[in-house]
């Protein structure tokens, strides 16, 4: 769904920059649908011959009548064969209307499909940054809704444009070729429809523009709702939130009456021309008649013709709105795509066999910022022997989180660098990376499947057996066999119907599967019954063993044992040592733990 402010800016480039990145994104679709010209041609040709067939209706029936009825020929037979080609005429129509139909719907489906799939694809390769300060809502509403917006281009504008465009011209023409004169008199309206179409067309947008915000106003108050319904429900916030509801609900359906209250003036101010033409032209054609200038089937013929001309002209102009909302969202998907991820792969980068990794971490003279004007991580410098186990403690904010954000390579240092093994984790391409190091995060992630598949992340090369295996390991085993299903049990979104503990056991076992040589663990805040600190505590030494571990550790219980432990603050080291050596020194560390003892009444200073 769309958000408030990309709905209210859907109107259509108005600077000289908006219009080249119009021209870059329209540039972008052709390359996508350049691979279909071919069924782009059929479809052309398909309603070409359509729209011959159905044109060609009236001009049958009007030699019915001027070569056989009004001239009292009384030729049975030939007016049963211009019936018979009449009907022919309308399967040939049906037939291929359907096929280029088809065939457009084939080709569109295609390329927004590719698109949507290139898209993902290109979100996925963005850096920690893009996330940081994209909202995801907007990256759902590109994949969604704006690639469904590309699609009805492909179906409903495209399809109007040809078919109706090219009815429009065949029609002008058969009129010209029955009657020059009286095609004239026709076309007295065109200014008028002109006039109407754009004069109403601001309206229109205006009114669509105001109904999608009001939407969207709507639908992001109901989603906000209900991400934070326990909230409301704690608070008893339900009959406040109703009435706020109903006001917008209240705003949409006014703003849907106003939108489709123009479009009924639109339609019926175009059937009101249409009918003032075939008045107009019976009359001044009926003229004719009678003066005997032009025949009764030539007249006939004529006023279908007139009937049929305001169709496609009132399909073009409702086409509008969609050819404005793909205009916006190809803009927006173009934007996407014309992004490049902030940490690259390097060119030339260092081959490195994941298997002989010792796992010997250094950072040297380590800057960082998100911000340019504002560092995070200064001048820090660290060396981790392969294999030692790393606690790090700090005051909120002091950078432990980001010092392990720069590890995994999801923002690249601005001055220093990271090494494993002596390599510069830049030079070492991020798929080989990420199996190297891994990541157990304070928050497991688990997917909607099973718990088979969350452990292997759907990775089908590991079997059933390892994952149990794992598992058992970590001491999952008896939790998951539990669950009615064991481990073919479903879990749903983010892994709700599983305890914080219960969720951390299970990225465990994902550690073990996957076997990274460095393990880095930021672990959970929450507070976990003394039964399952024990059963995470045992987990981690069982995954500790034999990998470079380095743990955030929010309780210091879980880091007593490591063989060293950082004290950090401003994003520096303040104090480093084993345990008993830093309490030695009485310093933050020592506050920390006799706090953590409830030794201490005030929370540790630094
Ligand atoms: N994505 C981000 N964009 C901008 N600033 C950020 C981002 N992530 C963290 N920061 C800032 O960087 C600083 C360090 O944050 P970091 O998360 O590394 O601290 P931390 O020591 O892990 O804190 P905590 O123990 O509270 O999790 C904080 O001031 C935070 O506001």
């Amino acid at each position: 769904m769309r958000s408030r402010k990309e709905e209210a800016t859907m109107t259509l480039p108005k600077t000289s920059q908006d219009r080249q990145s119009m021209k870059s994104s329209f540039r972008f679709l052709s390359g996508y649908a350049k691979p279909h010209r071919f069924t782009f041609a059929a479809v052309v040709f398909c309603a070409l011959l359509g729209i011959a067939a159905d044109l060609f209706q009236p001009y049958l029936v009007k030699i019915a009548i001027d070569d056989n009825l009004m001239i009292g020929k009384n030729d049975y037979n030939s007016l049963l064969l211009i019936c018979l080609f009449y009907v022919g005429l309308s399967v040939c129509s049906l037939f291929f209307s359907y096929l280029q139909n088809n065939l457009l719907q084939f080709a569109g489906q295609n390329i927004v499909a590719k698109i949507r799939k290139d898209l993902f694809t290109h979100i996925f390769k963005q850096s920690m940054s893009y996330y940081d300060r994209t909202p995801s809502g907007s990256l759902i509403t590109h994949v969604s809704s704006d690639t469904e917006t590309l699609n009805q281009f492909f179906t409903q504008v495209l399809l109007s444009l040809v078919r109706d465009g090219m009815t429009l011209i065949f029609i002008i023409v058969l009129m010209y070729h029955l009657d020059p004169q009286l095609t004239l008199y026709s076309m007295i309206v065109i200014p008028i429809i002109v006039l109407i179409a754009v004069s109403f067309r601001r309206y229109m947008r205006k009114t669509y523009q105001l109904s999608r915000t009001q939407l969207s106003q709507m639908v992001a108050f109901a989603a906000e709702n209900l991400s934070g319904m326990h909230l409301i429900q704690a608070f008893h916030q339900e009959k406040e939130q109703n009435n706020r509801f109903m006001e917008r609900n209240h705003s949409y359906f006014r703003a849907n009456l106003r939108e489709i209250r123009t479009n009924v003036w639109f339609n019926r101010s175009f059937d009101i021309l249409g009918n003032i033409s075939i008045a107009f032209i019976t009359w001044v054609g009926g003229m004719a008649v009678f003066d005997k200038t032009i025949e009764f089937g030539v007249l006939y013929a004529f006023i279908t013709y007139i009937r049929q001309f305001f169709q496609p002209i009132n399909n073009i102009t409702q086409q509008w709105n969609t050819l404005q909302s793909t205009t916006v969202s190809l803009n927006r998907i173009w934007h996407v795509f014309s992004t490049q991820p902030e940490v690259k792969d390097k060119d030339q980068v260092t081959s490195i066999a994941v298997a002989d990794l010792k796992g010997d971490i250094r950072f040297n003279h380590v800057h960082f910022g998100y911000l340019k004007d504002r560092t995070i991580i200064e001048d820090l410098e660290l060396h981790v022997q392969p294999g030692e186990m790393i606690g790090i403690v700090g005051t909120t904010g002091a950078g432990k989180s980001s010092l392990i954000s720069l590890l995994c390579r999801f923002y690249d240092v601005q001055e220093g660098s990271i090494e494993i093994d002596g390599t510069d984790i830049r030079d070492i391409p991020q798929a080989v990376l990420h199996r190297m190091v891994g990541l157990v995060q304070q928050e497991p992630y688990l997917y909607a499947g099973s718990i088979l598949d969350n452990v292997r992340m759907f990775d089908e090369t590991i079997s059933r057996e390892e994952v149990i295996e794992a598992c058992r390991l970590v001491g999952a085993d008896t939790l998951i066999s539990r669950l009615k299903d064991g481990y073919d049990s479903r879990i749903s979104e983010r892994g709700s119907g599983l305890s914080a503990g219960e969720r951390q056991l299970i990225s465990f076992a994902r550690i073990i599967v996957f076997k990274p040589k460095v393990l880095i663990l930021d672990e959970a805040t929450a507070n976990l019954d003394s039964q399952t600190e024990q059963l995470i505590q045992t987990a981690l030494q069982i995954v500790a063993e034999g990998r470079t571990t380095l743990v955030i550790a929010h309780r210091i219980s879980t880091i007593l044992h490591a063989n060293r432990i950082l004290v950090m603050s401003q994003g520096q080291i303040v104090e480093e040592g084993n345990h008993a050596e830093l309490i030695a020194l009485h310093g933050y560390y020592e506050q920390l733990y006799l706090h953590s003892q409830g030794n201490v009444v005030s929370a540790p200073t630094m």
